[in-house]
């Protein structure tokens, strides 16, 4: 390996570390100058040698032309949606009903809080980003992989050389909706009416230009195709998916029956305005896979989840004092 090649690799790994502290764990390990000092060394080697760039590199985010239209992608594993129950008695029903078909007494779940933003499926191999798709029906969904490669929380490259396909749901956090509505605003563009909306909207600019302006971030929930996988538990993928680089969303709990999935649910509804992204519920899942393999699904949900959803909170949008004085 040449002088070059080490040097440039060497670059990547620093970079790839600094986006992860920063981007995924939030946890921002140097100053920016010295970050973007890195970045425009690895820009002008790859500039010089632009046989050297690869798909994972750091610089290649933004890359991308204006699509004409996005491509159908068919998903390997049905991407479901989620019944939902809207009160505590729905959740004990659930329960029941998983009891009885199980014979056992009691099951295990994780309950996660309920991301408000948009269904995607990530596709990796030998450990690099090669797809992203949204969910469509279920069964086809688009590719986005442009715009999905400048979402900075989604690694390029992850340390998992088997095919693995991960789902995760992309939105974009409260205050960079508000600040994208109040430049709308200014630009008399009409706005956005929530960050769901608008994170939909800029998944499904052709531009990635675009895309790579409006801030999107992603939490990854689930493990979808991964044939090399070994893990017994839910719980499990999620402490695997983190490791693997992922973002994964800190709240996740792990319950040992529907009584401490109740006492969650209820610790979170009065909590939601405390975050930065929006929820609209809690996703509870049976934590054993064997026990989902046993419960299987319907033809549109799983059996071995369901959503909580929250009373749909009174909009108060900030309305943005327009002064028509001048
Ligand atoms: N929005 C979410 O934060 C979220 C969504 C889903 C799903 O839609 C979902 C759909 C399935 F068929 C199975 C599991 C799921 O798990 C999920 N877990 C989550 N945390």
């Amino acid at each position: 390996m040449s002088q070059i090649e080490k040097k440039i690799n060497e670059l990547r790994k620093q970079l790839q570390h600094y986006n992860h502290q920063y981007y995924v764990l939030d946890n921002p390990s140097v100053p920016d100058a010295e970050y973007d000092r890195l970045m425009n060394e690895l820009i002008k080697l790859e500039e010089a040698h632009p046989e050297l760039i690869t798909p994972d590199s750091p610089t290649q985010r933004v890359g991308a032309k204006p699509l004409d239209v996005f491509e159908k992608v068919e998903h390997t594993t049905p991407m479901l949606s989620l019944a939902n129950a809207f009160d505590v008695q729905d959740l004990r029903d659930f329960d029941r009903r998983i009891r009885e078909s199980l014979s056992v007494d009691q099951v295990e779940y994780v309950a996660e809080l309920k991301i408000d933003g948009l269904a995607v499926s990530l596709r990796y191999q030998d450990g690099v980003f090669v797809q992203g798709a949204t969910r469509g029906d279920g069964s086809v969904g688009e590719d986005i992989t442009q715009n999905l490669r400048t979402v900075r929380s989604i690694p390029l490259a992850i340390n998992e050389t088997n095919p693995i396909e991960v789902r995760g749901e992309v939105f974009m956090p409260k205050q960079s909706f508000l600040k994208l509505n109040e430049k709308r605003q200014e630009q008399e563009l009409d706005l956005f009416a929530n960050p769901r909306n608008a994170a939909a909207g800029s998944l499904r600019q052709l531009d990635p230009k675009i895309a790579a302006e409006r801030n999107l971030d992603v939490f990854i929930y689930a493990v979808g195709e991964w044939q090399a996988g070994t893990s017994a538990t839910h719980s499990e993928h999620l402490q695997y998916l983190s490791e693997l680089g992922f973002k994964t969303n800190p709240e996740w709990k792990k319950c040992d029956n529907i009584d401490e999935v109740i006492q969650y649910v209820e610790s979170w509804i009065d909590r939601r305005n405390e975050l930065a992204y929006d929820i609209d519920g809690i996703v509870i899942k049976v934590d054993r896979l064997e026990y989902q393999d046993i419960l299987k699904t319907t033809a549109k949900s799983p059996r071995w989840a369901i959503a909580y959803k929250f009373p749909a909170e009174e909009v108060v949008t900030k309305l943005i004092d327009v002064d028509f004085s001048v």
